[in-house]
């Protein structure tokens, strides 16, 4: 049986007076890997930044947990659960890898079960070789990594993860890949916006394809992958 954790319900966003996101919707189910898909300049980074409440929409609901996150300010929403690693990843880069882990330690829903430093090691090995070693020093690989360790260190409830492959060297996209997987074996829900396919393909459950601000697919990924006209349409390949 499913369960829908965050359920995105006809969110309508704008930068100024310019509208990017028009009466978006979908939901996630608990302990699923749904991919964000679309085009470039689609909308999937405003979804993501919204739902972690960085931005803010006009109207529309968020729920997670069938709680309203929808006007709570960023740092609330990720005291509720939601863990964002955004495409522009954000660490301190004055800070070495094992100081970025440790301000980001939050406890989770119920105590149990939470990630520590050794844990986020232990799941992502090349960071303890590197843990002396200052953020802005990191590689771009390495810093993504870091990026998704800061997020579990918060034991989120749902990770959103946007284009963690972006501009990523083949081996790296492949630990990405690797670690995402990993995470999902966890039992992890976890949010993807990428716009690879290819790389969704094998990690995702389900996927919503985004184009010019709406919704115009959600399905499982064995659908979309019969659906050549949307793939010819909205996803450039
Ligand atoms: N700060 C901003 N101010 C004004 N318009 C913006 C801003 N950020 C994004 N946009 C516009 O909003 C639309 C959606 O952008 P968004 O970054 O959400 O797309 P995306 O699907 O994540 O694409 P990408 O893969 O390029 O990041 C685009 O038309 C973009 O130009």
């Amino acid at each position: 049986m499913t369960a829908t954790i965050l359920n995105i319900d006809k969110i309508n966003v704008f930068y100024g007076s310019s509208q990017v996101l028009f009466d978006l919707s979908f939901e996630v189910q608990a302990g699923e890997t749904l991919a964000l898909l679309g085009r470039n300049g689609a909308g999937k980074s405003t979804t993501m930044k919204t739902i972690a409440g960085v931005l803010k929409a006009k109207s529309g609901n968020i729920t997670l947990h069938d709680q309203s996150i929808v006007q709570r300010p960023a740092h609330l929403i990720a005291r509720a659960g939601i863990g964002f690693v955004p495409e522009d990843r954000q660490i301190f880069p004055d800070l070495t890898v094992e100081d970025n882990l440790d301000i980001a330690i939050k406890r989770g829903a119920n105590g149990e079960d939470d990630w520590s430093i050794d844990r986020v090691y232990s799941m992502l090995p090349l960071l303890e070789p590197l843990k002396d070693r200052l953020g802005g020093q990191l590689s771009g690989g390495e810093q993504q990594m870091l990026t998704v360790g800061r997020a579990l260190m918060g034991n989120p409830d749902v990770l959103l993860l946007d284009e963690p492959s972006e501009g990523l060297a083949p081996i790296m996209v492949q630990k990405i890949g690797d670690l995402i997987h990993a995470l999902k074996q966890l039992g992890k829900t976890i949010v993807l916006a990428e716009q690879n396919l290819h790389f969704c393909l094998g990690l995702a459950d389900r996927a919503v394809v985004i184009d010019k601000g709406r919704d115009v697919f959600c399905g499982t990924i064995a659908e979309l992958n019969t659906s050549a006209d949307i793939k010819q349409r909205y996803l450039s390949v």
